[in-house]
């Protein structure tokens, strides 16, 4: 497993977090319930403590994740950001009431929260839509000098939606993921706009609900992704570039406000607008009611073709071998 280290950004509390996928093939354990004040801690300690132990309410079903290196946090000496070291208080709050068997290395560990903002009409050429607005707070693997390391992060997904009156389940939902370059600068170097405006035109037309997640490509960042473009114009594709550039995952995104926003909307179940088997797999671990999917194919033009082929020989399903059949 790739090693991480504990960064504490500016105003934030440090905490540790595991994608589940990199869960895989090890032993997972919860804490012990019950334990759920911060027993005297206080500041970052307590914020800290308060997110491996509140969590909302879908923690339970999705989030179990293995923290061993909070413990090698507390053990290596490090510091946090502001050079000073976490208090005994801590450490023995942190070891002393995690743990179900005595060993200090598992953890259950209740994920960022999603609030609900503001909703307002959005007028736009396809029609007039409804805009639902929220704010995730959670934490995000990544790279620093080299190193992936966890930060504290917010993100801000908007729902665009349209229907009759109620929504009657299954509801037609894309979730789609920011694309800066496209969706904003025309570029042709990807299909992300044409899919924004295909799932766009169906809302408009039979209603559903599109969750616009802001992570760029892939949730590496929009820095990042021009570099993994610099080493594609060297001739590797996306997920080899991607893997290049400090050991990022092929897929850097995270959907863990989904469950609460479908549920938030009265969304039971959903028709998923996509291609991509990987996004199917990580909602239904999270708990979403995957009714069916509805493929989601645009043209491919003479500069992504490449982009496209990356996309179908990294994913595992065969709903994706009409992108390149449809030209
Ligand atoms: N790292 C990286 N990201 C890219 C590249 N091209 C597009 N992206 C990002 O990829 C994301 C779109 O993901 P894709 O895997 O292409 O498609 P998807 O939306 O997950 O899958 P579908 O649901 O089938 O459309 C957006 O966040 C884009 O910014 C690239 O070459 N490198």
């Amino acid at each position: 497993m790739a090693s991480l280290s504990v960064e504490q950004p500016a105003g934030a509390a440090c905490f540790c977090w595991f994608r589940p996928a990199l869960l895989e093939g090890n032993r997972l354990r919860g804490i012990p319930m019950g334990v759920k004040e911060s027993r005297g801690l206080k500041g970052r300690e307590s914020t800290c403590w308060q997110m491996l132990h509140g969590g909302d309410r879908h923690a339970d079903r999705r989030v179990r994740a293995k923290l061993s290196h909070i413990s090698s946090f507390l053990s290596s000496g490090k510091r946090w950001m502001d050079g000073k070291l976490p208090t005994k208080t801590f450490a023995s709050t942190i070891s002393g009431g995690v743990c179900t068997d005595g060993s200090d290395d598992e953890f259950h560990y209740p994920e960022g929260s999603t609030k609900f903002i503001a909703e307002c009409e959005l007028p736009t050429d396809r029609g007039v839509f409804r805009m639902r607005a929220y704010r995730y707070k959670g934490a995000k693997v990544v790279i620093r000098e080299g190193e992936r390391v966890l930060e504290w992060t917010e993100m801000e997904p908007v729902v665009i939606y349209k229907q009759a009156k109620k929504f009657v389940d299954p509801v037609a939902v894309r979730v789609h993921d920011q694309c800066y370059t496209s969706e904003v600068l025309g570029s042709k170097r990807c299909d992300c706009k044409e899919q924004l405006d295909l799932a766009l035109d169906y809302i408009n037309q039979f209603g559903g609900a599109l969750i616009y997640m802001p992570q760029e490509g892939r949730g590496i960042g929009l820095a990042n992704k021009v570099a993994a473009y610099h080493l594609q114009d060297g001739g590797l594709d996306t997920v080899d570039a991607n893997r290049q550039l400090a050991g990022f995952g092929d897929d850097e995104r995270s959907y863990e406000c989904i469950p609460y926003i479908l549920e938030d909307m009265g969304i039971k179940s959903i028709q998923l607008m996509t291609n991509n088997p990987f996004k199917i797999r990580q909602l239904s671990e999270l708990g979403v009611t995957i009714a069916g999917t509805k493929p989601h194919v645009v043209k491919p033009n003479v500069y992504n073709e490449k982009y496209l082929r990356a996309k179908v020989m990294s994913r595992d399903g065969s709903c994706l071998v009409g992108v390149l059949r449809c030209r």
